[in-house]
């Protein structure tokens, strides 16, 4: 665990330059950006807990009910929200754990641009905040029969608790050794189509005559049990992920020669002669991108694979073959439904009671956001938290929650 910063208690009892106090208690907290107002926590349905969003816009004097994308918190019983900056602000659920308590209402970001164009109506997209490390999640690609799956599998047997892979939807037949939701979703194609439409994917591309895609939750399905992402995706998948908000490390696996991708593919014996000749043309086509500059971080001839797989450990740095022990993550403390927050560059603290009660360091937590990455419509990730202490000697100190 890296030396978490200093949070200066005492300013906290005077006022706060540029942070202020929110209550959760309120269902609905209202917050002015431009010429536009937040609401939220205002629903329809009051009972159903939902997180709804309205936007008062001053200029037209009318109230827009915008487009939510992303994956949304589950129901809340009273939330404070904090405005970060013009682009997202913070919503933090009371009543609820740090491992969903954190999410962030994107309003303006590239990816809420990019919707709002592509939608042409208002967006807005929900990002939940996971309080780790922030490992990058890895990306690897290649053509067809390179070892790409190989490699990954032996990466998940000898560190099983440090990488979960991202299960990819696909519209193509299961192979006989294949599980539904373990190897792919298998999917039909109208309904990864509308899946498409309604934004659920971060990526998808058609590959060999079928679609297959990387949707926002199989990547969120890893990064909530604590574990770095492994994807398994084609180059033009790696393309467009490269222009997302998903930063990763991204891996191209190349063949030692083209004959010895040809003799690995036949040898799998999963494709029928028509298909492998499709794959070895598109193979052509990969393999000549593979070299794009700025496209890859890494290339990896995969010839003998024991030495391949040992150069992918180096590379990631495991070459010592110890699965090292998860950071401890102070997931399971409880925030209550009436806590205050306040801001202080990218420091929030968070007061569990009333902010005018007396405040006990016990009871004070920082959340640094100094380092966060990724966002909608994947998590944020890159969090930490920390309780705020003040020493007896009356200086500034911090210490994590055990
Ligand atoms: N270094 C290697 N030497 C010889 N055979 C290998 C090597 N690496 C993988 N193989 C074999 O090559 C075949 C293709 O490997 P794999 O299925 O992992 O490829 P892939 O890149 O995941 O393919 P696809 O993109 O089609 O899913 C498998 O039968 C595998 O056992
Ligand atoms: N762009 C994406 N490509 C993907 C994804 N999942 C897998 N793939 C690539 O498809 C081919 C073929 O796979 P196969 O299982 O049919 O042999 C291979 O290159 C994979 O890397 C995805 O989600 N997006």
């Amino acid at each position: 665990m890296g030396e978490a910063p200093a949070f200066i208690v005492d300013d906290l009892h005077g006022n706060f330059p540029n942070g202020l106090f929110l209550k959760s208690k309120s269902r609905e907290t209202a917050l002015n950006i431009g010429d536009r107002t937040y609401v939220i926590g205002a629903t329809e349905n009051e009972s159903s807990g939902i997180i709804g969003i309205r936007v008062f816009d001053k200029s037209t004097c009318e109230w827009v009910i915008p487009t939510v994308l992303g994956t949304k918190p589950g129901p809340s019983k009273g939330q404070s929200a904090i405005l970060l900056d013009e682009d997202r602000i913070l919503v933090i659920k009371g009543n609820s754990t740090f491992d969903d308590c954190f999410w962030f209402l994107e309003i303006n970001t590239a990816f809420v641009r990019e919707q709002k164009v592509r939608l042409g109506k208002e967006v807005v997209a929900w990002s939940k905040g996971v309080v780790s490390e922030g490992d990058k999640p890895i990306v690897i690609s290649g053509p067809s029969g390179v070892g790409k799956g190989t490699l990954i599998s032996k990466l998940m047997q000898e560190f099983p608790s440090m990488f979960g892979f991202s299960v990819s939807h696909t519209t193509r037949a299961p192979r006989s050794n294949e599980q539904n939701g373990v190897h792919y979703h298998f999917t039909e194609r109208s309904v990864m189509e509308k899946e498409i439409d309604d934004a659920k994917f971060l990526e998808f591309a058609a590959v060999h005559g079928n679609l297959y895609g990387t949707s926002v939750e199989a990547v969120d399905v890893v990064a909530d049990k604590g574990k770095r992402c492994i994807l398994d995706i084609d180059v033009q998948g790696a393309r467009s992920m490269r222009a997302s908000s998903l930063e990763a490390i991204f891996i191209f696996i190349s063949p030692p020669s083209f004959e010895e991708l040809e003799k690995r593919l036949c040898a799998r014996g999963t494709e029928t002669e028509e298909q492998i000749q499709k794959r070895l043309r598109n193979a052509k086509v990969e393999l000549e991108q593979g070299n794009t500059p700025g496209l890859f971080d890494h290339i990896l001839v995969n010839d003998d694979l024991v030495t391949c797989y040992e150069n992918l450990k180096k590379l990631l740095g495991l070459n010592h073959g110890v699965e090292t022990t998860q950071k401890s993550v102070p997931n399971l403390i409880h925030v209550p439904l009436e806590h205050s927050v306040a801001r202080i560059d990218q420091k929030i603290l968070i007061n569990f009671g009333a902010p005018e009660q007396e405040k006990s360091s016990q009871n004070m937590f920082v959340l640094n956001l100094s380092s966060i990455k990724g966002g909608a419509p994947a998590r944020t990730r890159g969090l930490s938290i920390y309780a705020a202490e003040q020493s007896r000697n009356g200086t500034t100190d911090s210490k994590m929650p055990s």
